[in-house]
């Protein structure tokens, strides 16, 4: 495989809070076109390991490359302006602006440094048909002007997805994309995934085993800020290791039993 088979990947990533060691040597490679699910019991060190990728960490050890490219070095918006979009856990719009407004923001990885930073995103001359383009494909167009306050979870979800999109990023985190949706959305949500992997590379956190069997190539499993384990879907389900690591909870379990299982 050539590096640009490759579309995103660490190696030796380590990430420390004080003493704590939140991740302990990690390696993932992520290829062009996949969708890889990052499943964990809580704590194990998912989303900094998100954080780590795009820019939100400083890296204690390690290296991160984005289609080849070693970006460890780079800030948040040049990874975003060489095509790492993310999404997060916590819906992250502005409620009071409308769904156009609050799509119009995620142009900004693609406005910056390519015009005076006084002119703003909205003096960027494709804004609004991208806009209206993501709606369409979250299906938002019947929403583009009600303020994203009144939409339902499952509609801010889209929105806050819609944003990641608006720089068509070839390369995608997910964060928890159905955390805080009701059983009544999930289906339309999941839905919704399936339709945004289409054509890029996703690395999505997610909890819910339906979904992460449903959307996903392959599984990694993380467990106390190492991998414990990465297979298909079906190879991850039956591993007992895995159970034990969800029964056993999050840093409760010695990470050396998983690694030399
Ligand atoms: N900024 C921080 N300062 C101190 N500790 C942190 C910080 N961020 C995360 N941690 C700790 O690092 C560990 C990993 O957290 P992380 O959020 O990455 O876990 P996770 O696998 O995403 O969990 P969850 O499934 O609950 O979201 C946790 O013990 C958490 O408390």
């Amino acid at each position: 495989m050539t590096s640009t088979a490759i579309a995103i990947a660490c190696t030796g990533v380590s990430v420390r809070f004080g003493d704590f060691v939140a991740l302990s040597n990690v390696g993932l490679d992520v290829a062009t076109g996949q969708t890889l699910a990052l499943i964990g019991p809580n704590g194990a060190g998912k989303t900094t390991l998100l954080n780590a990728l795009s820019g939100r960490l400083a890296l204690s050890g390690g290296r991160v490359q984005l289609q080849g490219r070693d970006i460890t070095a780079e800030p948040i918006h040049r990874r975003a302006r060489l095509g790492l979009g993310r999404s997060f856990q916590i819906i992250n719009i502005f409620p009071e602006m409308t769904v156009l407004e609050n799509l119009r923001l995620g142009a900004q990885p693609m406005v910056f440094g390519l015009q005076p930073f006084w002119r703003g995103v909205q003096a960027w001359p494709g804004l609004e048909a991208r806009a209206r383009e993501v709606a369409a494909l979250v299906g938002l167009d019947d929403a583009l002007d009600m303020p994203a306050a009144v939409l339902s979870h499952g509609r801010q979800r889209a929105v806050e997805l819609g944003l990641a999109l608006m720089s068509d990023p070839p390369v995608l985190l997910l964060d928890e994309p159905l955390a805080g949706v009701g059983q009544a959305e999930i289906q339309a949500t999941t839905a919704l995934i399936e339709r945004v992997r289409q054509n890029r590379t996703v690395l999505l956190v997610e909890h819910n085993m339906d979904v992460v069997m449903r959307v996903a190539d392959e599984v990694v499993v993380m467990m106390a800020g190492e991998i414990l384990t990465r297979g298909t879907p079906e190879q991850v389900r039956a591993d007992a290791r895995v159970r034990r690591a969800y029964l056993g909870g999050a840093r409760t379990q010695p990470a050396q039993e998983a690694a030399h299982a």
